[in-house]
C-alpha cells in the first residue's frame, strides 16, 4: 500500500490522440515539437537555456519511449507509456477528473466566438447582482494580452474584464488592489451561479497589478470556481476510507473543494515542488498527494513560448531526484498532464493529445504499458496500489 503521488505537468502532452482532428489539433505534439525545436536551436534564450533538451530523468522514466521517440535501447527504469483521453473536453477539469476515474462524458456549455461572446441575459443577470457600471471585452482572448489592451481602461471605469476561450470557462481579470481580490472573488461567485444553467465548467479570477499596460502582470491570486465533479472520483474514495488527500496548487479548486484533506498552494512551480515534497514528506502509509504544475499551461503552452516551456521542462526534471530520494518502498509517484497546449500550435488555446504515463518508485517493476485508452487508468492503478474501492472507469496497469 505505502503511499501514491500524482504529478501532473499541466498541459505536458505527447501528441498523437487518436481524436486530434475533431478538435482542429491535427499534428499537434507539445513534447515533440519542443524536443526539436530544442535540436534545431530554435528554443535558445540568450543567457538563457541553449541547444538539446536536457532532461536526464524525465528520460531515465522512459518519456521518450512513452512518446514513441528516439532510439534509446536502454530499458526505462519506469512503468512507461501513454494515456489517450475521453473526455468530451481538453480542459484541465476533463483531463484531471478523467486521471481520478470520472471521465466527461457529457458536453459542456462554451461561448461562442462573436463579439460579443456573452450571452446578454447572463450579463444582464450578474450586473444585477453586483454593484458594476459594466464590463469590458466580451469576446475570446489571451489572458495576458486583453489585460495589455484593456487594464487600463479597466483601472479608469472600474469596469472588469470578462474573457474566455476555447475551454469551457468565463474568465474575469481585475486590478487586484484599485478593484479589490475580494471584491473580484465575490464577482466570480456570483458568476459562478449564473453560468451554472449553461453547463460552464469554470469561472476563473484573473487578478493582476501593475499601473499601466507595460507594467501589468497576472498575480498568483488566481482561483477557479469549478462545478464539482459528476459522480465520486479517487479523491472522494480516498477521504471516505479515512485517508488524507493532499492537494498541491490547484488541485483543491480543480474538484471543487471535494475529496481533499489538505491544501499547499506556491506562486510558481518550483514553490510548488518544495510544497509537493512537503506534502509527501508528510504523508502516510495509504496517503494521496496529487500535485499541479500549472506554469507549464499558463506562462508558456498559452503564452506559446517555446524556449520558456522547454527551460520549464528542464527545472522540472532537475528536482525529481529530490522524491525519488525521499520515496520508500511500497511508495508510487506518477508523472502524467491533463491535455497539451503546444507552444509551437496556431492560436493560444489547448491542444488535443496523448499524455505521459511514468509511475515509478523503489520497489516498482518497470515494464511497457503501450497506450491506455483512458486517463482513468491512471486513478484504477493509483485505487489498486492503495487498497480503494476501485472508480467506476479506468483499468489498473500494475
Ligand atoms: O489566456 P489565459 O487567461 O491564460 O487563459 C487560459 O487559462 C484558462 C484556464 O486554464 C484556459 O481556458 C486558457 O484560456
Ligand atoms: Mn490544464
Ligand atoms: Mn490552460
Amino acid at each position: 500500500m505505502a503511499r501514491a503521488i500524482i504529478l501532473v505537468l499541466d498541459s505536458f502532452g505527447i501528441g498523437a490522440a487518436p481524436d486530434a482532428e475533431a478538435f482542429g489539433d491535427t499534428g499537434a505534439d507539445t513534447f515533440g515539437h519542443i524536443l526539436n525545436a530544442c535540436r534545431t536551436g530554435q528554443a535558445d534564450r540568450p543567457g538563457g537555456r541553449e541547444g538539446e533538451l536536457d532532461i536526464p530523468h524525465l528520460e531515465r522514466l522512459g518519456l521518450l519511449a512513452a512518446a514513441g521517440l528516439g532510439n534509446d535501447l536502454r530499458h526505462p527504469d519506469a512503468i512507461f507509456g501513454s494515456a489517450r483521453e475521453i473526455s468530451h473536453g481538453k480542459d484541465t477539469p476533463s483531463g484531471h477528473w478523467e486521471i481520478a476515474g470520472v471521465p466527461v462524458l457529457f458536453d459542456w456549455g462554451y461561448f461562442p466566438k462573436t463579439v460579443p461572446t456573452f450571452p446578454p441575459e447572463l450579463i444582464r443577470q450578474i450586473l444585477d447582482d453586483t454593484d458594476l457600471p459594466g464590463i469590458l471585452g466580451d469576446r475570446h482572448a489571451s489572458g495576458t494580452e486583453i489585460i495589455r489592451e484593456l487594464g487600463e481602461a479597466s483601472l479608469s471605469s472600474g469596469k472588469p474584464i470578462f474573457y474566455t476561450s476555447a475551454d469551457s470557462v468565463l474568465q474575469i481579470a481585475a486590478h487586484e488592489t484599485r478593484f479589490g481580490l475580494d471584491r473580484l472573488y465575490g464577482l466570480c461567485k456570483v458568476a459562478r451561479r449564473h453560468v451554472d444553467p449553461l453547463n460552464i465548467g469554470r469561472v476563473i479570477a484573473r487578478p493582476f497589478i501593475g499601473e499601466n499596460a507595460e507594467t501589468f502582470t497576472r498575480t498568483a491570486n488566481r482561483r477557479d470556481y469549478s462545478v464539482p465533479p459528476p459522480e465520486p472520483t479517487l479523491l472522494d474514495h480516498a477521504v471516505s476510507a479515512g485517508r488524507c488527500v493532499h492537494a498541491v496548487g490547484k488541485i483543491a479548486d480543480i474538484f471543487a473543494h471535494r475529496g481533499i484533506s489538505r491544501i499547499l498552494k506556491g506562486a510558481d512551480d518550483m514553490t510548488l515542488f518544495d510544497r509537493t515534497l512537503e506534502a509527501f514528506s508528510a504523508a502516510a502509509d495509504g496517503d494521496l498527494v496529487f500535485a499541479n504544475f500549472v506554469d507549464f499551461d499558463t506562462k508558456y503552452g498559452h503564452r506559446r513560448d517555446v524556449s520558456g516551456y522547454a527551460a520549464a521542462l528542464e527545472a522540472f526534471d532537475r528536482r525529481l531526484p529530490e522524491l525519488e530520494t525521499i520515496m520508500k518502498p511500497g511508495d508510487i509517484a506518477i508523472v502524467t498532464a491533463d491535455h497539451g497546449c503546444d507552444p509551437t500550435f496556431a492560436g493560444t488555446d489547448h491542444t488535443r493529445e496523448t499524455v505521459p504515463v511514468l509511475a515509478f518508485g523503489p520497489g516498482v517493476e518497470p515494464k511497457p504499458i503501450g497506450r491506455r485508452e483512458t486517463f482513468a487508468d491512471i486513478g484504477a492503478s493509483v485505487a489498486a496500489h492503495l487498497g480503494l474501492e476501485p472508480t467506476r472507469h479506468g483499468r489498473s496497469f500494475l
